[in-house]
């Protein structure tokens, strides 16, 4: 059965163009989801719920991952530890078949524990999404939720991308233990590496028609903003919401992240969307 090599309707035989006889551009985004195989992480909570509510009201068959069960139903869920790339080579295997898009919204907080986050939100990360890659064909897409929080990684650039060329989960392990005292801040480096390798990889992803991007939030109001305000004063967090005066709501967060995962961004790879009220261009213009 000649499965696995996928063409998106809307775009031509390799992948990487649209068929312009089919393409209706922007206007098709909506339409986009409707019977597409989409895996979403993190859909118990906050930004990965709300993804998976609305491919799943757009038509798409979505594939939920999570550590736990949430309230959200999606057609598929499996449990498991980001963290644990057995488990996650496993489900990889269990979703088997063809994936349409990937979306990483899992994600650890910053209160947890340095070398748990580094392994979740970036080693974890990244190896799902390169095992997820291999389901794919030409047209697929990869959208990986990192943070504001990593967007000084230009400071870093050297040290990053020396982590990002450790082929494996183990070699990333390695070295983030070599290193382990010189990160300060785990979650920062942690969406500063998952930033670096969106950017990185893109280049190589995209020869398999298979686009990677990443979208960069600022304060969004979910339950791990919850636990962070636990330990972080609210004045701290809202400080990051200039220019634009408000939290994101994690509906918000939602629109780009389709985007990006859908063929009106064909054209669109390596980029790291900025969804913070515009707290990123500030900090550019100072820095
Ligand atoms: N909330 C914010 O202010 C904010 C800002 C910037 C970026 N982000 C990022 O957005 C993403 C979604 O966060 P959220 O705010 O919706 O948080 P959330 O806590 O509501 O949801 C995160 C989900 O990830 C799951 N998860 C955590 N560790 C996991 C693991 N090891 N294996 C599998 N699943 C795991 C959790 O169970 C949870 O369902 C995260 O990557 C987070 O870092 C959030």
């Amino acid at each position: 059965m000649p499965h696995f090599h996928f063409v998106s309707p809307g775009l031509t035989a390799d992948g990487t163009r649209p068929n312009f006889d089919r393409w209706d551009g922007i206007a098709g985004m909506t339409e986009f989801y409707r019977g597409k195989r989409v895996v979403v992480t993190g859909c118990a909570s906050g930004i990965g719920a709300q993804t998976a509510r609305v491919l799943a009201a757009q038509g798409a068959h979505v594939i939920g991952l999570d550590q736990r069960r949430g309230e959200e139903a999606t057609a598929g869920f499996f449990e498991v530890d980001l963290g644990d790339p057995v488990a996650v080579d496993a489900v990889a295997e269990a979703i088997g078949g063809r994936v349409d898009v990937l979306f990483n919204c899992a994600g650890m907080a910053p209160t947890q524990a340095k070398m748990a986050i580094l392994k979740v939100n970036y080693l974890g990360t990244r190896h799902l999404a390169e095992r997820i890659a291999a389901l794919m064909g030409a047209g697929g897409a990869i959208v990986s939720v990192s943070s504001n929080g990593g967007l000084r990684w230009r400071t870093r650039r050297a040290t990053l991308l020396d982590l990002v060329a450790q082929a494996s989960f183990a070699d990333g392990m390695s070295w983030l233990k070599r290193h382990e005292g010189e990160i300060v801040n785990g979650y920062a480096f942690a969406k500063e590496a998952l930033t670096v390798w969106t950017l990185h990889e893109s280049a190589r992803f995209i020869k398999r028609g298979i686009r990677l991007n990443c979208t960069s939030p600022g304060a969004v109001q979910t339950p791990m903003l919850s636990e962070i305000e636990e330990k972080i004063p609210a004045a701290a967090i809202d400080g990051a919401t200039d220019p634009i005066g408000r939290r994101s709501e994690a509906e918000e967060q939602v629109g780009p992240l389709l985007f990006l995962g859908s063929d009106a961004a064909s054209y669109v790879n390596g980029v790291d969307l900025s969804v913070d009220g515009g707290y990123s261009a500030i900090v550019a213009l100072r820095e």
